[in-house]
Parts: C-alpha cells; structure tokens; sequence
C-alpha cells in the first residue's frame, strides 16, 4: 500500500498515524535520491522532441484557449499524453499537472504526493510559426518542493536539467548566472503573454517603460518562459520578469535558475510561489529586488484557485502563418 494510500485511510480517522505517515513521507522524500526518476524524465523528453521536430516542420491545426494569442495544436496534446502515459506506466501512483490536461477540464491540485508538472510544448505560438524557440518543460515536485527540473529546447537541441542541491546543465555542461549585481548593466528578458485586455497590455508597456528608463541595456522576449528563464542560468540575460503564466511554465526552470547560483522571487518582493503567476528569475537579489521596486502586477487568478481555468469561450481567428485555425466546438478538448 503507497503512503498517498496510507494518508486517505487514516486521515479519516485522523489518528496519530496519519501525521506518522506524513512525517515518514517527508523523511523519505529528503532521503529519497530522485535521479532514477529525473533520468527517466530526459529520457521520455528525448522521444518527445522527436515528435515536436517532424510537427514543426509541417501544416498545423491550430485551436484557441483564452484568447487569440493563447494557441494549442494536437501536437501539444499528443505530447501531453505520451509523456503522461510513458510517466504512468513506470511510476503509477506519481501525480500530474498539465497544461492541456487542465486546459480540458483537469482540477490543478498541488499535493505532497510526487507530481510531474508538464508543459508539452512551452512556446505554442513560436512552435505554429516555426519560430525556432519550442521547449519541453517537465518539473517533479514531492511534498510541494521542485526535486528536479527539465526544459528541452527542442529545436536548439539544448537540454537544460538540475536536481535540487546538485546544481544546474545545459547538454551536461555546468551552468552559472552573470551574478550581476548592477541593474543598469542588465540584459533582460520577459514574456507579452497571451492576455490582451487593456489592463494586462498597459501594465506591461508600462513596465517595460519604466525598466528601459533605468537604464538597463535591454529587454528581449523569446516567446517561452521555460527558455527565457534558462538564459538566466547560462549568465546570457541577466533577469527575467513576468505576471501571467502558469505552474508548468516555468516550475522547472526556477529550479534551474536557483542550481546556477541565481535568485526567484514573487513579483512583490516575497518568496517565490509557483501558483502565483508572477516570477522574477535574477543573477543576484539587488536586480531581482531593483526590479520588484520598478514592476507592477496585473490581478491574475492563481493557478490553485478552484475558480480558475474555467472552459474558455473558443474564438473563431485566423492567421497568416499557413496554417488553418479553427473553432473548437465547447466543452472540454480531447486529450
Ligand atoms: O502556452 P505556452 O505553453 O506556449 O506558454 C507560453 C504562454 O502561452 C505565454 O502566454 C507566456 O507568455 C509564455 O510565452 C509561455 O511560455
Ligand atoms: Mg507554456
Ligand atoms: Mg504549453
């Protein structure tokens, strides 16, 4: 019997067990050496890759999630469901959380169980355009803490890995942040996101303003959060910023950042919160907090939020990049 097992009997009861067995899941956890289960992960990531690389070369059918700018293909979805599957088949009381998964009705449920947070494909836009920035983000998280982190740029062959307190990789090669410290000698990074009501598109151009205006050197947008915040960690961008993504955006590429010696904050200057939807990745705290002071947040609804992810309105929308895009008809996507 699994200890997640263990816990829903005797949390009925609430006897003293059920926090024995909480307890001996956190020893185990701390005890537990992950890295049969994050090799596993590369591995499954490499077959994944494979099948990313023969769809960005061809026509796709593309489908709308919240807005016009917020794009998934059966590809994301075919991805989603043989990692999920490959994952189920060797760990079968490991958890979930992906993206296309809640996107078709999944509750998003953060528990101390081990749990795979899966983005199939971080830069869907990028990926139907053929804009070469397509990653594969895959994060293990037991008892809520990253353990291990994944993100395959697919198309850039750059496999970026770290397991918590073992530092960070790119292809097998250490990495370390820039550690710069000074705000105007920074390069960063951010995303437009998918929002397009005035609020969020205000609150970014306003931020965007007020960042150039320091100066820094510049800012870039490389159209995945995963890749963007691993740049961080190879020390080519300095700092990365945005309010509006998702858990399996960047879970795995946090932990990243913080193996190659850089800092992740909220957008407020508190502790980091995977469900918040608001990160700043830095090289060093005094531009991670520079940016905190520079920054406002737009309201987003956490991930965790029961009320959040709600089936979107599909919206009819075309596009110029020879693909056909079409309405979906409601109610949850197949996965
Ligand atoms: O939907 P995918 O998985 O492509 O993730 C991207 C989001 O769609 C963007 O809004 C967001 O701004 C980031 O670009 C993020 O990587
Ligand atoms: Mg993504
Ligand atoms: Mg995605």
């Amino acid at each position: 019997m699994s200890l997640e097992e263990l816990h829903s009997i005797f949390s009925v009861f609430a006897l003293p067990i059920f926090d024995l067995s909480s307890n001996i899941l956190r020893r185990t956890s701390r005890m537990a050496d992950w890295t049969e289960c994050m090799n596993y992960g590369i591995h499954i990531a490499r077959e994944a890759r494979e099948v990313i690389l023969h769809a960005f070369r061809i026509k796709k059918a593309v489908m709308l999630k919240s807005s016009p700018a917020d794009l998934v293909t059966e590809t994301d979805q075919r991805v989603e469901r043989m990692l999920i599957s490959a994952i189920k088949a060797k760990y079968p009381h490991h958890k979930f959380i992906g993206e296309e998964s809640v996107a078709a009705g999944e509750k998003l449920i953060l528990t101390d169980s081990p749990t795979w947070i899966i983005d199939p494909i971080d830069g869907t836009a990028n990926f139907v355009h053929r804009f070469p920035f397509v990653a594969i983000s895959i994060a293990f998280a037991v008892n809520k803490q990253t353990e291990f982190g994944i993100v395959y740029s697919c198309i850039e062959d750059k496999l970026y890995s770290a397991q918590r307190g073992r530092g960070a990789f790119c292809n097998d090669i250490p990495l370390a942040t820039s550690g710069q410290e000074d705000i105007t000698k920074c390069l960063l990074v951010t995303e437009i996101g998918a929002e397009r009501d005035q609020l969020a598109l205000a609150t970014m151009t306003s931020n965007i303003h007020r960042l150039l205006e320091i100066p820094v050197h510049g800012i870039r947008a490389v159209g995945t959060a995963a890749v963007d915040m691993c740049l961080i960690s190879t020390g080519g961008a300095d700092a990365y910023y945005h309010i509006g993504m998702h858990c399996w955006d960047i879970a795995a590429s946090a932990l990243i950042v913080s193996e190659a010696g850089g800092v992740v904050i909220d957008t407020n200057g508190s502790e980091f919160d995977m469900m918040a939807r608001r990160v700043i990745a830095a090289s060093s705290m005094s531009v991670a907090r520079r940016i905190a002071q520079a920054i406002q947040a737009f309201p987003c609804e956490r991930d965790d939020d029961p009320r959040a992810h709600p089936q979107k309105a599909q919206i009819e929308h075309s596009t110029d990049s020879g693909n056909d895009v079409h309405k979906k008809a409601g109610g949850h996507r197949r996965l």
